[in-house]
């Protein structure tokens, strides 16, 4: 099938690579021309384990094309898929203004009849709100099918868990249009879910603010964890084998971050207050991972005897997770600009990202980032960092606290050492 998919980002791009991938012919668009030129040139703009070289493969193939036009590909392909960012507004709710760009582009483009697929995360009613768009803008009903068909992958592991999904929702009451859809995916292997469109929607920010609601209130546990002197690493355990409850997803930390779990939770906060129905527990959720990087930067204070500027402090991480280059709303980030705060001597590293972060100075390698410091911090948890050579961080150190804030240390290693490991819900 013919394929036209409008946004090149993280979604759109790794969705473009894998759909050329299972044998359809893609044209990826975006409106920004820098990009698309880098793209025609071999040039990948985000970081994406294994997305170089698919992409590479299928544009040399002829599969996979990379534009500028929006009109010339609507006009060109049977399915388009809308794949644009859906940022947060200044009151939290989902600012759907790159959505109606392109649905405008669209409108102007519709001469025969499209399957149009909402990829990106949107509130509920969006696909009612898009169609009564279209119409309005004169176009006749029978041309277009709008279909919500959300998207579940991590940034990180975006190929794999395109290619391995454990459902594929499709949010539509036309059974062709389903069909069509369906026919996209052919080759992998997941569950299918025909549902309707607001229930698609509706499924996609359930998940996120589920996933968000789980991290919390493991963040939270961890932090009795703390006053009670157990650990957070053995009770997660023991509570996932519960099958209710499950083990993912359950990794304390210093809370969550990117460009989706604290956007998506705002934005259902949002919807449901549009209607008259505040949203207590996502309330909560929100605040307990906006806390929960001052509670561990206290842990820290405790543990060095102050924060201020005679303490050095080496940050590892600075991208919200590991495996991307994405610094969307980095907890990595924030806990620099927070120890920024205190006046810390701060050095840091990390193997994709240096945000320039005043106050922050940014070292070529993990070791060069601890040379003299009272503490490093472990921000994210790059496989680089698990693996680090301890005896070498001890010798470079001056102070020899390790404050591990993602819990992916082996503890002993560091203590072994001669080094003071504190975690997350742990002491
Ligand atoms: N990043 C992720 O891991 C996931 C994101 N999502 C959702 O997918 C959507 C896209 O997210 P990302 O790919 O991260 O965004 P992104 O910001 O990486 O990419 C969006 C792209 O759309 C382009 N764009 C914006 N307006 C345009 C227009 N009028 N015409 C053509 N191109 C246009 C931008 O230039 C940009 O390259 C969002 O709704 C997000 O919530 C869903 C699942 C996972
Ligand atoms: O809608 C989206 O954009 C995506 O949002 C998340 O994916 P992503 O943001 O890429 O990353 P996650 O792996 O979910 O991690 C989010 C944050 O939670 C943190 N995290 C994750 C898992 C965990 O056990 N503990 C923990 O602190 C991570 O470090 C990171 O800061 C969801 O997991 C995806 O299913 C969804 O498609």
């Amino acid at each position: 099938m013919n394929i036209g998919i409008i946004g090149a980002g993280y979604v759109g791009l790794t969705t473009a690579a894998v759909l050329a991938e299972l044998g359809h012919v893609v044209y990826c668009v975006d409106r920004d021309i820098g990009k698309v030129e880098r793209l025609n040139n071999g040039i990948i703009p985000i970081y994406e384990p294994g997305l170089e070289e698919m992409v590479d493969r299928h544009r040399a193939g002829n599969r996979l094309f990379f534009r500028h036009d929006v009109e010339e590909t609507v006009k060109q392909n049977e399915v388009i898929m809308i794949a644009v960012g859906t940022p947060s507004a200044e009151d939290g709710s989902a600012d759907l203004v790159y959505v109606r760009s392109v649905l405008n582009d669209i409108a102007g483009a519709l001469v025969d009849s499209k399957v149009i697929i909402m990829k990106s995360t949107v509130p509920p009613g969006t696909g009612e709100w898009a169609e009564s768009f279209l119409l309005e803008k004169g176009v006749p009903r029978e041309r277009f099918e709008m279909v919500s068909n959300p998207e579940f992958l991590r940034e990180g592991t975006a190929i794999y868990d395109t290619f391995h999904p454990d459902r594929i929702v499709i949010g539509t009451h036309n059974k062709s249009a389903a069909e069509i859809v369906q026919s996209l995916y052919a080759g992998i292997e997941g569950k299918i879910i025909v549902t309707g469109r607001t229930e698609a929607e509706l499924i996609k920010y359930g998940s996120n603010a589920f996933l968000a609601t789980k991290l919390s209130f493991i963040n939270e546990l961890a932090r009795v964890c703390d006053v009670y002197g157990a650990d957070i690493m053995d009770v997660a355990m023991g509570i996932g084998k519960d099958n209710r409850i499950g083990e993912r997803f359950l990794q304390a930390g210093i809370g969550y971050g990117g460009s989706c779990l604290p956007k998506d939770v705002q934005a259902l906060m949002a919807a449901a207050a549009s209607k008259n129905e505040p949203l207590k527990l996502l309330q909560a959720v929100t605040e307990v991972n906006d806390t929960q990087l001052e509670a561990y930067v206290r842990k820290l204070e405790k543990v060095l005897g102050g924060l201020d500027e005679t303490k050095h402090v080496a940050i590892w991480g600075a991208t919200f997770k590991e495996n991307t280059d994405d610094l969307r709303y980095s907890r990595a980030v924030a806990l620099m600009e927070e120890l920024a705060k205190k006046s810390c001597v701060l050095t840091a590293y990390d193997p994709l990202a240096a945000p320039p972060i005043a106050g922050v100075a940014w070292k070529k390698s993990a070791l060069e980032a601890v040379e003299g410091a009272d503490a490093v911090i472990i921000a994210t948890g790059w496989d680089e960092f698990k693996s680090g050579d301890w005896e070498q961080v001890a010798s470079r150190m001056k102070g020899s606290v390790v404050l591990d804030g993602r819990n992916v240390l082996n503890r002993i290693a560091v203590e072994q050492a001669g080094l003071r490991y504190v975690g997350v819900g742990r002491l």
